[in-house]
């Protein structure tokens, strides 16, 4: 049993975590050096999941060739970032993607640039509601694990599942996807109507319409409703549309508060994929003809197009219509 994880973020370091913490020597790619370094020295990641104490079974490594040797690859970089790590992976290895976004320009998956990147490497998708802090410390999670071939889901499936970590499966790699990806562009929306004062009735409203959203671009990309209703869709949007916890969520607070995209999002070096998929979503919804109000509106906050109350303004003004 040899894991490896590609991406030393929290939540590469959280799996990482979860898969030594049962005796499996796990190998961490990072990206920086003084990750690497600490993981090695201090069995600790402080830059990306600080205050948790790492398992000595996890051996971090800066050297994409150090992965070679692996029969299970989980991939969790940023998502505009997966291609080109991808490209660099060993050929042929079971890749777990557990990054959550879609790639700019191509309007891809990731599962679909991951087969572009890496032909032969069989895919499955894993995504969910998991905050990685809590993870790493193992408190009870359930996840989505989306692969289109069942004995190869069954497989992963018993190799990551723990008394608290609990994968459910599913076919639908699409539909896993989709969720995990608009959800992060909905939880900046219930972040700004935080940061504004706007009241939990406008949160609640958000999160039920930004599901229609997600609903109707998922089944115009062949997602199936009932994938979208669980975990990885439904279940993520609840999960990172509730807390400060999530960065999504936070950007968005901030936004509310009156502050501008560009300072919250300058130098920062935790990832906030619904910034960077809200107008590649925009972009594929418009094409496809799928209505979104919702990620709109978030793309004009994130572009500084139109001053807040103008942009809640819009929002209400819409036509009333059947729900
Ligand atoms: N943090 C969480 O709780 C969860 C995160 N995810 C997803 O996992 C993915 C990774 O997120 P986190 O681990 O939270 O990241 P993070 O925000 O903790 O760290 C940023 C990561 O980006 C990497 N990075 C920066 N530039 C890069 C480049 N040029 N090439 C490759 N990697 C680069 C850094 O090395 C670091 O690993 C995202 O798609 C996120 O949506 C999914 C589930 C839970
Ligand atoms: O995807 C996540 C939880 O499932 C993490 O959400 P944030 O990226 O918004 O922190």
């Amino acid at each position: 049993m040899k894991a490896g994880v590609i991406g030393a973020g929290a939540w590469g370091t959280a799996l990482a975590q979860l898969l030594a913490a049962a005796g499996e020597q796990v190998r961490l790619w990072a990206l920086e050096p003084e990750v690497v370094e600490a993981v090695n020295r201090d069995h600790a990641n402080p830059l990306y999941l600080p205050d948790i104490p790492l398992s000595p079974g996890i051996e971090a490594t800066g050297a994409m060739a150090d992965m070679a040797d692996r029969d299970l690859l989980l991939v969790v970089c940023p998502a505009q970032h997966l291609r080109s790590v991808v490209a660099q992976a060993p050929v042929g290895v079971p890749l777990i993607l557990c990054s959550k976004g879609i790639e700019a320009g191509s309007h891809l998956l990731m599962s679909q640039v991951a087969q572009q990147a890496q032909p032969r490497s069989p895919i499955a998708v894993l995504s969910g509601p998991t905050f990685a802090s809590e993870v790493a410390k193992g408190l009870p999670t359930a996840i989505t694990l989306a692969c289109a071939d069942a004995d190869l889901a069954a497989r992963i499936a018993a190799r990551i599942a723990r008394p608290a970590f609990r994968p459910y499966l599913s076919d639908d790699v699409i539909g896993a996807e989709i969720g995990g990806a608009v959800k992060n562009v909905l939880a900046i929306a219930c972040g700004v109507a935080e940061g504004a004062g706007l009241g939990l009735n406008a949160r609640a409203a958000l999160i039920s319409r930004g599901f229609a959203e997600m609903t109707r671009f998922g089944l115009a990309r062949g997602a199936r409703a009932e994938t979208l209703g669980g975990l990885s869709g439904l279940g993520d949007l609840v999960l990172t549309c509730s807390s400060t916890h999530s960065r999504n969520f936070s950007l968005g607070k901030g936004l509310g508060e009156g502050h501008p995209a560009a300072a919250l999002l300058a130098n920062r070096r935790t990832v906030a994929e619904g910034a960077f998929t809200a107008p590649v979503l925009r972009e594929a919804a418009r094409a496809s003809g799928v209505e979104m109000p919702v990620v709109e509106a978030v793309c004009a906050l994130l572009e500084d197009a139109a001053p807040l109350p103008q942009v809640i303004d819009a929002l209400l003004a819409r036509p009333i219509r059947a729900e």
